[in-house]
């Protein structure tokens, strides 16, 4: 197990970039905690893949340094680095049985066959394999195969970090959750170092401690799934965590007034005086509907019942707003205004989340 760091990493896989989109990873520092269990979030294109692959040694940077404790690896090929991988679609090896497959990195490893059994016997309970570890893989479904390579993944306790690349999309829906939860165990119980890539947020937020969003080759924010949903750093964890996801809605901010769309409402902070686009983020869970004159207007287009709350549809100006009704709460005939909760309103400056402390002190 150990400390990852990347140190002024960036990455082009252009021969000569020269302007910001031609980087897939735009410059970054960052700190992966030994032991820490983390999901890399972010939506298609992000460079979630490329920033594993360079963890992992498929890829080396183009600029920037990685190192794995004190040692720098950014030159180790992957087998010098000590690490399991899982990857999106199975990796077996098709004529051995299960039982082999699990055993195989324990015995490339040269462990005493009685400690290879033991802790198979182990891999195969968390995995729910235990009575197929005689079979062939051969034949087995897609998703008992992606569990035998889940299970490799997991069976060396000795390695420096667990990298998994999007592991439960061939899982069926049921097991997707079980598996995640036995992750959860595992890291509990062995404190590997997990980096898990993916592009939904259920399984980040269920199966990390700490969340890596990406966006557009940049780590915009790393943070505990209850930091992401309070307090977004940027507009686009704001829209990505949540369901649906934080509202974000044009304003000019002078002070501890927002007018949007000619209504007034009162901030919690004074936030001076703000330049360049400036946005209110509010989520659809701090938005309260109203009959009178306060707060923002607001249009109602559509009302879905979710069961155990309602989310409205609808707009403030030409914005798309959505809100969350707890359930038993009723919806007047005659709402057309919405009241944001002044301690969950966020200012947003071109996208990034004005600290209101340092505004205040700069103000
Ligand atoms: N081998 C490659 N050659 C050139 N460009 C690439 C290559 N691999 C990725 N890219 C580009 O780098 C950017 C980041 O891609 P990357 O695959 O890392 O994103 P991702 O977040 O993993 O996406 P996905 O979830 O779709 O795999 C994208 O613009 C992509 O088109």
């Amino acid at each position: 197990m150990t400390k990852i760091i990347l140190e002024n990493l960036a990455h082009s896989y252009l021969p000569n970039p020269t302007k910001d989109s031609d980087w897939a990873l735009k410059p970054m520092n960052m700190t992966w905690q030994d032991g820490g269990a983390y999901a890399l979030l972010g939506s298609s294109g992000c460079g979630k893949s490329t920033l594993l692959n360079i963890i992992s040694g498929l890829l080396v940077p183009s600029r920037g340094r990685i190192l794995f404790g004190d040692q720098d690896v950014t030159n180790l090929p992957t087998a010098a680095r000590n690490i399991a991988q899982v990857f999106q679609f199975p990796v077996v090896y098709d004529t051995m049985s299960v039982r082999d497959n699990l055993a195989f990195p324990l015995r490339n490893r040269g462990m005493a066959e009685a400690d290879v059994a033991k802790r198979v016997a182990e891999v195969a309970a968390m995995i729910g394999m235990t009575d197929t570890l005689d079979r062939r893989a051969k034949g087995l479904t897609a998703d008992a195969k992606q569990k035998i390579s889940l299970g490799r993944g997991m069976v060396r306790q000795d390695v420096n970090a667990i990298l998994f690349d999007e592991p439960l999309t061939v899982i069926d829906p049921h097991m997707k959750w079980e598996l995640r939860t036995q992750l959860k165990d595992l890291h509990r119980q062995f404190g590997h170092t997990m980096i898990y890539v993916t592009h939904d947020q259920t399984e980040a937020l269920t199966f990390a401690d700490q969340v890596v969003v990406m966006y557009d080759g940049r780590v915009v924010q790393a943070g505990t799934p209850q930091a992401l949903f309070d307090t977004p750093e940027h507009t686009f964890v704001g829209y990505f965590i949540g369901s649906p996801g934080m509202n974000v809605i044009d304003a000019q901010v002078n002070g501890n007034i927002a007018t949007v769309e000619g209504a007034q409402i009162a901030l919690m902070h004074g936030f001076g005086a703000l330049s360049g686009k400036t946005q209110l983020g509010i989520r659809p869970e701090f938005l309260r509907l109203s009959t009178g004159d306060d707060g923002l207007p607001y249009q109602i287009s559509r009302i879905e019942d979710v069961g155990h709350h309602r989310i409205l549809r609808g707009k403030v100006g030409t914005a798309d707003v959505n809100v969350i009704v707890p359930e038993g709460q009723p919806i007047p005939a005659d709402a057309n205004r919405i009241i944001p909760d002044p301690a969950h309103t966020h200012v947003y400056v071109d996208d990034w989340r004005v600290d209101p402390a340092k505004a205040e002190r700069a103000a």
